[in-house]
């Protein structure tokens, strides 16, 4: 089954966009449809579609794929329109690059993670450029790819302004959709953090860092854009909040465009099917690889010892 891996990112690049068109519309319309799902922990209406839209649209031509979205719904009758079935030909293009050990994967190997929209809490608060839909693909419990759509993207360029962009990645193979190869910024020492899920540990761990600059804004997809853009260089969240389906994607693209993700501790986060779906000791990135040791070791051990796996 050579390119089992390049034709399911192909399709979900297509499904995330379509998904981000539908979650463009229902902002426009103003159907919120908001439930509380815990503290601190909205779904709107936009979630559950855009998790109908992409789960329906890939179990259509991949039924035997294990799929894990956020939200807790049935996505078995959707609107016909709701599929997307076509695939990225940029996508498909890259399938002779592939790396061995992802050529022959079977389905029963294969996990997509599905974060139909990542950072609800900005989204319902109208900061939209910080909201990503976030596709993640794993193989054998390691992520592989990876779709970021960025529905929102451009929003405040004017009414002429073509909205949203795809970055997509797959390890071994490269990254896409960013204008230029990512370079940690030049000066300071610039970390990038939740908004809108703070926490004593949360705030210690970015201080051990000795920043030069805080970025607080929402979403892990958006966090991880600010590192593969060069923007921040680091991603520090010392807290259990994040779930799989934040991490998936974004650990691949970043991993294939030369930067890393792991726990706080810095241990790989692990994608198999029987995982807690929290990533209960947190989540620290880099731009680079080789700068994620000097973070690692600057995070206090009392952090680490208290956001154990579970
Ligand atoms: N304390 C917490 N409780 C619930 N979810 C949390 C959380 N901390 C982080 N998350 C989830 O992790 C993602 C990134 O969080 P943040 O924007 O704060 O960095 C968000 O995903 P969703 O918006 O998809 O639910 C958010 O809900
Ligand atoms: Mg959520
Ligand atoms: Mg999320
Ligand atoms: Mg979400």
């Amino acid at each position: 089954m050579s390119g089992r891996i390049v034709s399911i990112m192909s399709q979900a690049v297509q499904a995330a966009k379509k998904s981000g068109s539908i979650i463009r519309n229902l902002f426009q319309e103003g159907k919120w449809g908001i439930v509380n799902k815990g503290k601190n922990d909205l779904q709107t209406e936009a979630d559950r579609s855009a998790q109908r839209c992409i789960m329906a649209s890939l179990k259509k031509r991949y039924p035997k794929v294990t799929m894990i979205g956020e939200e807790e719904l049935d996505s078995s009758q959707v609107p016909e329109d709701w599929i997307e079935l076509s695939q990225s030909e940029e996508v498909l293009s890259t399938a002779d690059r592939l790396p061995d050990k992802l050529k022959n994967v079977t389905d029963d190997q294969i996990i997509i993670w599905i974060d139909p929209l990542d950072g609800t809490a900005e989204y319902t608060q109208g900061l939209l450029d910080h909201v990503t839909v976030l596709i993640g693909v794993t193989v054998n419990g390691e992520a592989v790819g990876g779709v970021i759509y960025q529905p929102y993207f451009n929003y405040k360029a004017g009414p002429d302004a073509e909205l949203g962009r795809t970055i997509w990645g797959i390890v071994g193979v490269g990254a896409y959709g960013i204008p230029q190869p990512t370079v940690p910024p030049s000066t300071g020492r610039i970390i990038t953090t939740t908004r809108s899920h703070s926490s004593g540990s949360v705030k210690a761990a970015v201080d051990s860092c000795e920043p030069t600059e805080v970025i607080k804004v929402g979403g892990a997809g958006h966090k991880v854009l600010l590192l593969i853009e060069g923007k921040a260089h680091a991603y520090v969240f010392a807290s259990p909040g994040c779930k799989k389906w934040d991490t998936a994607a974004p650990e691949a693209v970043l991993k294939a465009a030369g930067g890393k993700l792991t726990d706080i501790r810095g241990v790989n986060i692990p994608y198999e099917v029987n995982v807690p779906r929290r990533n209960s000791s947190g989540v620290l990135a880099t731009c680079l690889e080789s700068e994620h040791t000097w973070y690692l070791n600057k995070i206090p051990d009392e952090v680490k010892n208290d956001l154990k796996a579970d």
